[in-house]
């Protein structure tokens, strides 16, 4: 990595507010709300994000943005590099024919979805989220795409919190970057 990446690093790190026992006790959230409140932030999260993808992932074929803050990201990215963007939403908010997958967090448990017209055989799909805590909503997100016959290239989120280990639970290596590591 080199200097200038770093230092950018630094800055985002510096703008992220943390709030201790949210959602739920115990639980220290990290706000990406706070991150993209001022518009030069927005600018230099978004070039860190398309630079990190040329680098690691050029031969993406669709961003896979999952609700809710993951979308703050999958559209403009998708945009940029001029490839589709596919949403995977929380149960019974897409119509058509869906795929649907059931998953832990951190602080809970939820159900996945995402349309299956949306996916054809071997679509090469990139991941993106705001934050990996226990890797549970990319590897549910990850089982749906290969249910469906898409390729898993990899993720790319803002933040990691490396201590819960959700690097190690994602099936089959799929790779992670991610822009800001919290221990
Ligand atoms: O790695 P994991 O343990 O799966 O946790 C990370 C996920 O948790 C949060 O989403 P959440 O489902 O809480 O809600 P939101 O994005 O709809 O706000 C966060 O935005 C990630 O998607
Ligand atoms: N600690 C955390 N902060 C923000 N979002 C999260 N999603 C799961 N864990 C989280
Ligand atoms: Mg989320």
């Amino acid at each position: 990595m080199d200097n200038d990446f770093e230092n950018k690093i630094k800055e985002l790190k510096s703008k992220i507010q943390s709030y201790p026992d949210f959602p739920k006790q115990g639980i220290l959230f990290w706000d990406i709300f706070s991150e993209i409140s001022d518009g030069s932030t927005c600018k230099l999260l978004q070039s860190l994000l398309v630079q990190t993808i040329k680098q690691n992932f050029p031969e993406v074929e669709a961003v896979i943005g999952l609700e809710a803050r993951g979308f703050l990201f999958s559209f403009s990215l998708a945009a940029e590099l001029g490839i589709g963007c596919l949403p995977v939403r929380k149960k019974g908010k897409l119509p058509g024919v869906v795929e649907s997958f059931k998953y832990d967090l951190e602080y809970g448990s939820d159900i996945l979805e995402i349309q299956k017209n949306a996916i054809r055989p071997g679509l090469k799909c990139l991941i993106v989220d705001d934050l990996m805590a226990t890797g549970g909503s990319i590897t549910a997100t990850a089982n749906l795409l290969k249910t469906c016959g898409a390729e898993v290239i990899g993720c790319v989120v803002v933040m990691e919190l490396v201590t819960l280990n959700g690097r190690n639970n994602i099936p089959d290596g799929i790779p992670v970057c991610s822009l800001i590591k919290y221990d």
